[in-house]
């Protein structure tokens, strides 16, 4: 739809007035500095004058079939204009992820039926393959003359990777691998793309040579003909039927009757199988095939920030123009953006959007890093990246989710709306507490490292940064509580080490009372999933306080001031959130708390009048947000008005149902 123009709301434009900051220097911190700002908007401008964002109905009214074709024609056209004029236009020749990212989001309000070839089947090929079979593929995907997808979990396992049923049994007569699905419950399921669009995919399966199963291993496989996309014989591939969201990414299924690839169809970056069917194993670590899956992990912190930020900026602007009830009689309705409840639902949103954003951040680098050591030849910095990537993805999701649905309640019927974009967003990020690894499992494979970094600090040996705080606890360090930053993570540190030194104790006891390891492992999960997330609040707060005052040094004292009551209303809501283990834990009283909870409540009224600044500074243009109520202008009335009116529903005065159904009815002829 083309967006209307209207005068700003006059309340919004009132609040905008009282910003004590200048909105470009936060602009400039999140996106990297001056000149990724303007890269950024350049990119923008060139994506949003392209025509591309425009359709004739609102996609919210179009049939599952038509939404799909439309969002394959915005892909493919997006394709190009990435590969062309975006390139000449702008001269910049290195698009920054990040802003590619944010301006697909004006394209699609749902999903790109693409999202996985550039999520997971590229970044695949860079992380699994030989540099000969990376010379073959890797031209070809970032040409999109192959479009792929990454199909690893099956109708019977997704957790499970161990578990999958597909085969691929290697043929040293012919040089080639076998693929087949045993079992009904062996059927590819969910991989995005898969459905309809994509002809080749990495595969996941068992690989069998010389008559040993040596595990799962990733293959490349082109599934439909090139020319005229119908399924390959022996393949059998659809899509795996409507759902939640997601509805325009075709997730599929796939099935294989004994279909066969070549030999260097395996990637081989890690491990081999040889022409006479001899396996070589990786040398140097035995999960470097779950590769892909930790860099997505990595991404979705970033999709985690991104997406609340997108719903907090609707339910702040919305707030700041919805007036309802009164605080005192026959005075005028206030805005809903003053009841210090709202402030509550709301300001933890934006505080918390720059936690996850500038732990993204940070992860992306620790990323980087192990990723550079691993070029060397040194796996050692993997399993705390692991372990990292795990419980952050796991906590930021699941914590965005809940406060995009919170964003939901707080504009009330409206946000009810599809044309809120609320749901929409909600749906994709509730997704992303599921998928690349369930919230539960994550959480159980960082216990598992933080159980180890106990072990190896109880036997004097040095741990990781991140869990240094072990080593002093297991010291005897005594937690004294202070309402400051550093004292604030030192008793979240001091909770974490807790619950750890809890979860260690209850195994050990339970194993003294008989039990193999399995199962005191297996009885404890409540308290070691507890224990990986209290280890991973610790780990944001850190990173949230250490970052804004790395990348405020430089800064004007107003931007100082309010990033800083930022991050203090997220310490002062995490500390009130955690009063139990606290006391618990740390040395906190009773006063403590008492002070916390004034100091909160202190808090949101000082952040208050920046709060429209605040979400302004997400600098989300209205094409990326698709919201009829948090649009900048603030016209709520006039857009829902508006998108009512568009209803195609509305088309026609007298639906047929009723000459059909109502008036047989009524008139007692049905
Ligand atoms: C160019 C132009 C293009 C144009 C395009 C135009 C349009 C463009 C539009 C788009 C715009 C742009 C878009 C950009 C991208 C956006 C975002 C991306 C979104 C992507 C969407 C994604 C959708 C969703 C995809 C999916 O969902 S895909 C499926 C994901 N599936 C899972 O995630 C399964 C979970 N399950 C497990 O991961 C395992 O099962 C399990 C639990 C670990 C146990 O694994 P197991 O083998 O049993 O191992 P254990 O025995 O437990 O452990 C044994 C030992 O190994 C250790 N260890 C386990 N792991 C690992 C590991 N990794 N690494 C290291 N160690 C590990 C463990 O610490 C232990 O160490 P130890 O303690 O011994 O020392
Ligand atoms: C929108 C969407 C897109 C997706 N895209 C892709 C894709 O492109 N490619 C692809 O390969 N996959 C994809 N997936 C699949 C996704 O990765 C899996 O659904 C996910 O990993 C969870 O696995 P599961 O469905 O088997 O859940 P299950 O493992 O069956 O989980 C069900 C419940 O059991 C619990 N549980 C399971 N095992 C344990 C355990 N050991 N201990 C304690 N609790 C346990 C879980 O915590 C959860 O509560 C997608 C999924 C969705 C929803």
């Amino acid at each position: 739809m083309v967006l209307k123009k209207y005068n700003i709301n006059p309340d919004l434009a009132l609040e905008r007035q009282k910003c004590t900051f200048d909105i470009e220097e936060i602009i400039n911190i999140f996106d990297g500095g001056k000149e990724k700002t303007s890269q950024r908007r350049k990119i923008e401008d060139v994506v949003l004058k392209s025509g591309l964002c425009h359709d004739d109905v609102p996609e919210e009214c179009m049939s599952l079939k038509e939404r799909y074709e439309n969002a394959v024609r915005k892909s493919c056209f997006f394709s190009k204009l990435m590969k062309t004029e975006l390139q000449e236009i702008t001269g910049i020749e290195d698009f920054e992820t990040p802003a590619i990212r944010r301006i697909a989001d004006a394209l699609f309000k749902d999903i790109s039926p693409f999202l996985l070839h550039l999520g997971m089947f590229v970044p695949t090929i860079i992380g699994q393959c030989t540099s000969e079979q990376l010379m073959i593929w890797l031209p070809k995907a970032l040409d999109l003359q192959i479009i792929g997808g990454y199909a690893q979990t099956e109708l019977g396992h997704g957790t499970f990777i161990r578990g999958l049923e597909t085969t691929a049994t290697y043929d040293a007569d012919t040089e080639e691998f076998v693929l087949h699905t045993p079992t009904l419950t062996a059927h590819k399921w969910w991989a995005g793309g898969l459905g309809k669009t994509i002809n080749h995919c990495i595969v996941v399966a068992q690989l069998y040579t010389k008559g040993v199963c040596y595990g799962t291993h990733l293959f490349m496989v082109q599934i439909r003909d090139l020319d005229t996309h119908m399924p390959l014989p022996g393949i059998k591939v659809g899509e795996i039927g409507p759902r939640m969201g997601f509805s325009s990414a075709d997730n599929g299924f796939l099935g294989f009757n004994n279909f066969r690839i070549p030999r260097n169809n395996m990637l081989m970056k890690h491990a081999q199988v040889q022409k006479d069917g001899t396996y070589v194993k990786p040398a140097r670590h035995g999960k470097l095939t779950y590769q892909t899956m930790v860099f997505v992990r990595v991404t979705l912190v970033n999709e985690a920030a991104f997406n609340l930020s997108k719903a907090v900026t609707i339910a702040v602007r919305y707030s700041a123009v919805r007036r309802q009830s009164e605080m005192r009689p026959n005075e005028p309705e206030p805005q809903i953006l003053d009841y210090p409840t709202q402030q509550h639902k709301l300001f933890i949103g934006i505080a918390t959007a720059h936690a996850f954003q500038l732990t993204a951040n940070w992860l992306w680098n620790t990323f980087k890093s192990v990723l550079s050591d691993m070029k060397k030849g040194d796996v050692g910095t993997l399993p705390e990246l692991h372990a990292l990537s795990s419980c952050l993805k796991a906590v930021c999701t699941s914590d965005a989710a809940l406060l995009i649905e919170q964003c939901r309640y707080a504009c009330g019927g409206h946000g009810y709306m599809l044309s809120s974009n609320l749901p929409y967003i909600y749906s994709f990020v509730a997704a992303t507490r599921t998928y690349e690894g369930d919230y539960t499992i994550l959480l159980l494979q960082t216990a598992r490292f933080l159980v180890k970094a106990w072990e190896q600090a109880e036997a004097g040996k040095t741990v990781t940064p991140t869990v240094s705080y072990i080593s002093r606890s297991l010291k005897g360090e005594k937690n004294s509580w202070r309402s400051t930053d550093e004292g604030i993570i030192k008793s979240f540190q001091a909770v974490a080490a807790g619950k750890i030194a809890l979860c260690v104790k209850s195994i050990r006891d339970r194993m003294k009372s008989g039990l193999d390891y399995e199962d005191a492992w297996l009885l404890t999960t409540v308290q070691l999933v507890d224990a990986a997330e209290a280890h991973c609040r610790s780990v944001i707060l850190e990173t949230y306080c250490n970052e804004v005052r790395r990348l405020t040094k430089s800064s004007s004292d107003n931007v100082k001031i309010v990033m800083h009551q930022l991050v203090t209303l997220y310490l002062s809501y995490w500390t009130l959130q955690r009063t139990g283990d606290l006391l618990r834990y740390s040395s906190i009283s009773e006063k403590d708390i008492d002070f916390m909870q004034r100091q909160y409540e202190e808090l949101l009224q000082h952040i208050r009048p920046n709060a429209v600044a605040l979400v302004d500074a997400f600098d989300l243009r209205d094409e990326i947000l698709h919201s009829s109520l948090g649009a900048y202008d603030g016209r709520v009335y006039e857009r829902l008005m508006e998108q009512a009116e568009n209803n195609p529903m509305n088309a026609e005065p007298v639906n047929q149902s009723f000459h059909k159904y109502i008036k047989p009815l009524l008139q007692g002829k049905l």
